[in-house]
């Protein structure tokens, strides 16, 4: 961005294919790197034990009592993705309108970060704030009179962060979309002596299609009543996540997050450049399954095109990726 070409070159002295002639050439010129610390996995979680159930419009991923999520929190750690992201599915008899569940400090996701804690110290743990795994509307805060409450949300989403900073986790990651929510979150962090808590905000989280999957694997689709356009961003609009991550700055966060990934790389470059900070983007449910379906029946070659999703979210200006394909992508950048 701002760079001046005033020395374009003119062709034939100049040949761009020169320096794509040769693979060791074509690194040596390579702006982009991609690395194992870039990735964030995001699991699902449910409970039981010793018991995975794949999703189906997520093929490849599945769902993870706590005890296999911590061999799977084992495995990312050892193949050194610095952190994992948990997502629950809830009992739907523990749903409620104020959805209680969120900041149950003997839930199930509270459990998962105790036992990543417990059994895999050196992994970031990353836990969503947000009511739509434990609210019967389905919705990322509490709905009245048919509408998502901005200013009540706001109580339970802390209480949701602290129960969850109390279990451990490192990372609360707000992705509710609330007006105000980083700073509630901040100031009640801080009143209790968590000085070292982070937060990576969704501050850019657009009201997409893309999330369809994510919706089957907590078990939330069912639930979800009406669409989520009162309070996620309209994907027309880019001046306004400038405003959505310059407020989420000053109100606390630490990294900020753009979502869905792919077609939202302009958002990422924008945010990167104006604020510089750190910045990271979700490679989101329907992105996955949109490569992994079309890789299941021979049309695209997986491991290729998640290395170049990667590369790309990287080059538009991220420093890191939250990815379902979080462990092939660090299984080949090993082999590589
Ligand atoms: N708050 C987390 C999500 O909404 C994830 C969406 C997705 O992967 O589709
Ligand atoms: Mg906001």
């Amino acid at each position: 961005m701002g760079k001046r070409f005033t020395t374009l070159g003119r062709y034939p002295s100049t040949r761009l294919r020169r320096n794509r002639r040769e693979e060791w050439s074509r690194r040596l010129v390579a702006e982009t790197r991609l690395s194992v610390d870039d990735l964030i996995w995001p699991v699902f979680v449910q409970e039981g034990t010793n018991a995975r159930t794949p999703v189906e419009s997520m093929p490849g991923v599945d769902r993870l009592t706590v005890d296999l999520f911590v061999e799977a929190a084992k495995q990312a750690r050892d193949l050194g993705i610095p952190a994992i992201a948990i997502f629950p599915e809830t009992d739907p008899a523990k749903k409620t309108p104020d959805a209680r569940e969120a900041y149950n400090p003997d839930g199930l996701v509270c459990r998962a970060i105790i036992a990543a804690k417990k059994h895999v110290p050196g992994i970031g743990v990353v836990c969503d704030v947000a009511l739509d795994p434990f609210n019967s509307d389905g919705h990322d805060g509490i709905v009245r009179d048919g509408y998502v409450q901005n200013d009540e949300s706001l109580e339970a989403l802390v209480k949701q962060a602290i129960v969850q900073t109390e279990a451990g986790a490192d990372i609360q990651a707000p992705s509710d979309m609330m007006d105000g929510r980083i700073g509630a979150i901040r100031q009640a962090l801080d009143a209790k002596g968590y000085i070292h808590a982070q937060i990576m905000s969704y501050a850019a989280k657009y009201a997409s299609a893309f999330y369809n999957p994510f919706r089957d694997a907590i078990g939330s689709s069912g639930a979800l009543k009406g669409d989520k356009k009162t309070y996620q961003m309209d994907y027309a609009n880019s001046d306004e996540a400038l405003r959505e991550v310059g407020l989420d700055i000053e109100e606390g966060a630490d990294m900020v997050m753009v979502k869905p990934g792919l077609p939202y790389l302009d958002i990422v470059r924008r945010v990167k450049d104006a604020f510089g900070v750190p910045t990271y983007a979700y490679q989101v449910s329907g992105e996955y399954a949109m490569l992994k379906g079309a890789a299941d029946r021979g049309w695209l070659d997986w491991n290729k095109v998640l290395i170049e999703t990667l590369t790309g979210f990287k080059r538009a200006g991220c420093d890191g990726v939250l990815t379902y394909g979080a462990v092939d992508a660090a299984r080949l950048l090993k082999a590589k």
